[in-house]
């Protein structure tokens, strides 16, 4: 992947630099007093939105309203460690860093405030260095720092997932949306790290997959292992 010696990593930002989930509960209890909440220690499964909707349905719509809405990305306080954590990797010899998130569907406020935070938190220089994307698995980079217990995408193993998850739908159609593309590898070029978050605690992962606890955890020794000697 990279150069002898020298390591190109992809840093999500929502749950992993951005603290996503205790300002959504924050902000939820504040619009809607009365409703049932999830605390934090009992969040299971990436999205909140579907745990809600388990409660009642309605609560679905009310816990997205509350991150559609203008200010809630921009106003995320950066999770503990995680600036100086940046600053210190950009700074490392032979060392890439890249933030790589995605913007909800709901758009229109959340893609201006993640460029306007990377400024406020982190500075001009790493606006250069924002991705957003809606798919991971075809960015190029040796490791992916992120708190979403499982990303799919174009690569064969999200193929898959789609075929599985278009239910009905003929197979003519579904490889007319998904054909794999020629010459397109069949998995991500990147190890994910998963970063500790309320959503994933209490997964057991399966060796050889790898968590970073918090940014006070070893993320030195994560991207030396994939340094290849020169
Ligand atoms: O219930 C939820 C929880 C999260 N989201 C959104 C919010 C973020 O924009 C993305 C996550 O982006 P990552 O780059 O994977 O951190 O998911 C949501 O829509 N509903
Ligand atoms: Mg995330």
């Amino acid at each position: 992947m990279s150069g002898s010696g020298s390591v190109r990593v992809l840093v999500d930002m929502d749950g992993v630099l951005a603290d996503f989930e205790g300002a959504l509960l924050r902000k939820y209890r504040e619009r809607y007093p009365g409703e049932p909440f999830i605390e934090l220690s009992e969040r299971r499964g990436f999205l909140a939105r579907d745990q809600y909707r388990q409660i009642s349905p309605e609560l679905g719509p009310k816990l997205s309203s509350v991150y559609e809405s203008p200010g809630f990305f921009l106003d995320l306080k950066p999770i503990s460690g995680a600036i100086e954590a940046m600053k210190e990797m950009s700074n490392l010899r032979n060392t890439e860093v890249f933030l790589c998130t995605s913007p909800i569907l709901q758009y229109e406020h959340c893609v201006q405030e993640k460029f306007l935070w990377v400024e406020k938190h982190l500075g001009a220089e790493f606006v250069q260095r924002l991705i957003l994307t809606r798919d991971k698995t075809i960015v190029h980079a040796d490791l992916l720092i992120d708190d979403k217990d499982s990303i799919k995408g174009e690569s064969a193993e999200g193929i898959q997932g789609l075929h599985a998850s278009v239910k009905g739908e003929s197979a003519e159609g579904i490889q007319g949306l998904h054909a794999p593309v020629k010459g397109v590898q069949a998995s991500p070029s990147w190890e994910h790290i998963l970063f500790t978050c309320c959503h994933n605690q209490h997964l057991q992962l399966q060796p050889p997959q790898r968590r970073l606890q918090s940014w006070a955890d070893d993320w030195r020794a994560i991207l030396d292992s994939k340094r290849r000697p020169n």
